[in-house]
């Protein structure tokens, strides 16, 4: 039973009476096992998993917490459970808010295309017109400001842009109509609209909120809190590991809980089950320089080793890290018990060149290189395309590969295939209702720098020779006045593609034809192409064909994650919710120490303990300081369970820096003389 393998203090914090309960749970005190007791203690007090809201800081932790409470009690999987994000994102959906969730650089990429379309050589002004990259940053400026009229914003700041005023609020109007028009939203609004939702009144079914890391809450995360809870509330966290300041994480919101909440109780998790002594010695010295705000300390349950953490001197960093792959190369810990931690994400590239080269295998999490692949992102923009025809995001990054089909023109076939298809896309490529008219004539307006390109249709006669179905060739979207035969062709090899998933429901199979599809594989030989070219633009046919290979692969690695779904949608919307947490390859984990964060692992490496590297001095300026910086190193530190290493060296030959040993280390004690 979840609540039987607890302790006492873990045991009187998750049988907490209803209320405003926050438990400080010191690192390795279990406060998973916590929260798994707490659910199970609310169920088996009749509360229905309909009302227990989960909500945590990666989704996979919901997921692992649900699992566990399941196997004793099998209805807790029906809880409610997730980020934030996706909690807002699901009950919008449930709420029937259609909504698409999008990045901020997939709108300014929105942005751009609308920007496109207005021709500023009308003006002959004596300054050039912004770039669209730098006006879309300008106007998220310009929302954050407060100010309410843009073109007296930008007089004062730029007065010769003046003269384009007209013509950039008018962009502005356009873009904010089709983000409205498509339902487009980015993680805030998410956050912004549920809040607005439960404001109003919905029904709100929850009647105990459990908050985990909640020391990284922040003041839109906590307005959510207060906009869902009722009258219990069960938060778990631990100020020692408030490390999202950056990201806007507000330490205020744990530390204020007992005054904000009428008969607060706050309990503390004091046994640490994870490491031995020495390293939570080490912990401790370190983390008492820091404002103590509710107390609390760490106790040993594991005992001694009779091994202090070893600091590991070196005369530079290329030194440093062939040193550690070298130890790492004869350990006898198994490599996925391994981790090396880094304060700056700049470390990660020579470690892990490093340990190749040795022939170790290692893992970055984050994943970001891979989610932020083209071939991955493209392949979901298609999946998308085919679960939301209304994505017009999705269609313009499509499109993209196809030649002379810049985004502009894209939005354009878009917007022209909603109306053939009564505001169904796909429906406009396969069923096109002849009788709509698209592409008409635009209003014309010298003022707004719009274009009239549409007096003149094109005509379809170049596109007969091309072997299109009869089908195809009527649809009026082959009559875009720029339509290139390339445009078309990839136009073409889309609808044939669409044609053919009309067939197919099971999302291992729309992958498949998707994979083997003409646009798909189009696109993989502009992508491989481009990475074949050599410095004087000539493709070496062998690369050619590796880089295309490569892409493919990394194609079926997403194929392998669909395995594990029945529904399409469900797939697209963990992606977009859970990129960060997905993790790429086996072996040695190389993480960020905010990426290390609720982990643990047998043996740590934590690398350059250089002062002005960690602690990083530049970014603690900007946000958190100096006592940010010491609970990463409490972060870090109490990763660690059986071995601890620090390394640290006198220099670094690519930066020509010469180093002092991190302030840390003097804190820990560590006599380097
Ligand atoms: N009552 C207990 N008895 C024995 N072991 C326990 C107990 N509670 C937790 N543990 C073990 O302690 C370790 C740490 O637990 P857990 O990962 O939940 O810690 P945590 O509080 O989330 O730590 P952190 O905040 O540092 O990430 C785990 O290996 C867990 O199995």
């Amino acid at each position: 039973m979840p609540l039987s393998k607890l302790n006492t203090e873990q045991f009187q914090a998750a049988t907490a009476p209803f209320g405003f309960n926050l438990v400080i749970a010191s690192a390795g005190t279990g406060k998973t096992s916590t929260i798994v007791g707490r659910i199970a203690h609310l169920l088996e007090n009749g509360l229905k998993p309909e009302e227990i809201l989960l909500l945590t800081f990666t989704n996979k932790a919901a997921i692992e917490m649900k699992e566990r409470v399941s196997r004793v009690i099998s209805y807790a999987k029906n809880i409610e459970a997730g980020t934030f994000h996706s909690v807002s994102y699901k009950w919008l959906k449930k709420l029937n808010k259609n909504i698409v969730l999008k990045q901020p650089k997939d709108l300014k990429i929105l942005f751009k295309s609308i920007y496109d379309k207005r021709d500023f050589n009308r003006i002959l002004g004596e300054e050039k017109p912004y770039s669209a990259n730098y006006l879309f940053d300008l106007y998220s400026l310009f929302i954050n400001s407060n100010e309410e009229d843009f073109t007296s914003w930008l007089i004062k700041k730029a007065p010769s842009q003046e003269e384009y005023a007209l013509i950039y609020e008018d962009i502005f109007d356009e873009y904010e109509r089709v983000k409205k028009e498509h339902n487009l939203v980015d993680f805030n609004s998410l956050l912004l609209e549920m809040i607005n939702a439960l404001n109003s009144g919905i029904d709100n079914p929850f009647r105990e909120i459990l908050v985990d890391e909640y020391q990284d809450t922040n003041p839109l995360q906590n307005r959510f809190i207060e906009a869902v809870r009722k009258d219990s509330l069960f938060c778990v966290g631990d100020y020692d590991q408030s490390i999202y300041a950056f990201n806007g994480a507000d330490i205020n919101i744990i530390s204020t809980f007992d005054k904000r909440y009428p008969n607060a109780k706050v309990y503390t998790l004091k046994k640490n089950y994870r490491s031995y002594g020495e390293i939570l010695d080490v912990a401790n010295r370190v983390i008492k320089n820091n404002p103590r705000i509710y107390p609390k300390s760490l106790e040993v349950t594991r005992g001694f080793s009779g091994e202090y953490p070893k600091l590991l001197m070196y005369s530079d960093t290329f030194e440093e890290y062939k040193d550690i792959a070298s130890r790492i190369l004869t350990s006898t810990t198994n490599k996925e018990d391994i981790a090396i931690l880094f304060r700056n994400n700049s470390s990660a590239d020579a470690i892990e060149a490093m340990l190749r080269e040795k022939g170790i295998e290692c893992r970055r999490k984050g994943g970001v290189s891979f989610f932020d692949s083209r071939e991955i992102k493209v392949t979901l923009d298609l999946l998308t395309f085919l679960v939301n025809p209304k994505d017009i995001m999705a269609f313009i990054h499509i499109f993209e590969y196809a030649k002379g089909i810049g985004s502009a023109i894209a939005s354009e076939i878009f917007e022209a295939l909603t109306i053939l298809g009564n505001g169904h896309a796909i429906d406009g490529f396969l069923n096109p209702d002849l009788s709509k008219k698209v592409f008409t004539k635009k209003k014309t307006s010298y003022q707004l720098g719009l274009f009239d390109d549409f007096s003149v249709l094109g005509s379809i006669s170049k596109f007969k020779n091309l072997g299109f179905e009869e089908e195809f060739l009527q649809n009026p979207i082959l009559k875009h006045p720029k339509l290139s035969i390339e445009g078309a062709e990839f136009l073409y090899n889309f609808y044939l593609l669409l044609k053919k998933l009309k067939r197919f429901k099971n999302p291992q199979s729309i992958f498949n034809e998707v994979i083997n599809s003409k646009v798909l594989c189009h696109i993989i030989s502009s992508l491989a192409y481009t990475r074949s070219k050599d410095k004087n633009g000539k493709v070496d046919e062998e690369k050619f064909e590796e880089a295309k290979v490569k892409i493919k692969n990394k194609i079926t690695i997403l194929g392998n994650l669909l395995k594990n779904y029945t529904d399409l949608e469900k797939f697209l919307n963990a992606m977009v919710l859970g990129a960060s947490e997905m993790s790429e390859g086996r072996g040695v984990n190389l993480l960020t120490v905010h990426a290390s964060k609720g982990l643990e692992f047998k043996e740590v490496y934590i690398v350059d303990m250089m002062e002005g590297r960690f602690p990083n001095i530049k970014l603690s300026k900007l946000a958190g300081g100096i006592e940010e910086e010491r609970r990463l190193f409490y972060v870090a530190v109490t990763r660690a369970k059986d071995k601890l290493y620090f390394a640290f060296a006198k220099r670094d030959r690519i930066r020509n820096q010469e180093y002092e040993i991190s302030r840390f280390l003097i804190e820990a004690g560590y006599n380097i003389n």
